[in-house]
């Protein structure tokens, strides 16, 4: 299979419990909840989204003709030493990220982390799985490493969530105009119930991709 590639660049993994981590970060194009264009937005299941994810047209981004391709741009972008990590993200990582592509990943020495919004069932061999829930889509993926919430979401409240099986919460504070409420109100959640972490964007603090 081929992959369409928004975006392929290495730097700091910024958020959940990773954060900090050299990563290679693999941006799929495309996503089942948004079409990414802006005056489609009102009217997603996702609106607030922080990425451009159209087209293959980014730093290290293309048509990639199979996996082995793909594994071999991963492993270049890596500068050697540590435990070479690549996170696959997006646009959403599950509609292309597939069996052939982990094997290779893995064959490249790769610990490989997804980010996805949990609507479509992980493949096995992800070594860490983070699922970041939106709205009132459905929630397919209902375990994993870290459950990592945008926050606020009218749709999706964190008791929603804090059965599942997971080995982190985190709440993400949405960026936007009210970045500033939004933490707030983070902060404050995960002061009356502990089991909830804050997550920050890291990246976006130090201004680095
Ligand atoms: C761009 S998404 C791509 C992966 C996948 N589609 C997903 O939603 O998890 C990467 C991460 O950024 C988070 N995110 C997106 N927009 C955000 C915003 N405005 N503020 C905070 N986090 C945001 C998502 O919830 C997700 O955890
Ligand atoms: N540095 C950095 N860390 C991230 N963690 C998740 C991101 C994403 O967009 O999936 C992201 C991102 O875009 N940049
Ligand atoms: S699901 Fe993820 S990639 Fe898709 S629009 Fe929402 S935040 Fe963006
Ligand atoms: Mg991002």
């Amino acid at each position: 299979m081929s992959y369409a590639v928004k975006e392929l660049f290495y730097t700091l993994q910024g958020e959940g419990a990773q954060a900090g981590r050299p990563a290679v970060f693999l941006r799929f194009a495309g996503c089942n909840l948004w079409s990414g264009l802006e005056r489609d937005r009102a009217d997603a299941v996702c609106t607030f989204c922080d990425t451009d994810f159209i087209g293959v047209d980014g730093p290290g981004g293309g048509k990639f003709a199979d996996a082995e391709a793909l594994a071999a741009a991963v492993a270049k972008a890596w500068p050697g030493g540590g435990r070479p990590y690549v996170v696959c993200t997006g646009g959403e990582p599950l509609l292309q990220l597939d069996a052939a592509l982990i094997e290779t990943l893995h064959d490249e020495g790769f610990e490989i982390g997804v980010e996805t919004n949990g609507t479509l069932a992980a493949p096995g061999g992800v070594d860490w799985l983070c699922v970041s829930p939106k709205s009132t889509a459905p929630l397919v993926q209902t375990s994993g490493n870290e459950l990592k919430l945008v926050y606020r979401q009218k749709d999706a409240p964190p008791e929603a969530f804090e059965d599942l099986a997971f080995d982190f919460f985190f709440l993400q504070p949405m960026d936007g105009p009210s970045r500033a409420a939004e933490t707030a109100a983070a902060v404050e959640y995960c002061r009356r119930h502990p089991q909830w972490r804050l997550s920050l964007q890291t990246h976006k603090i130090v201004g680095i991709p």
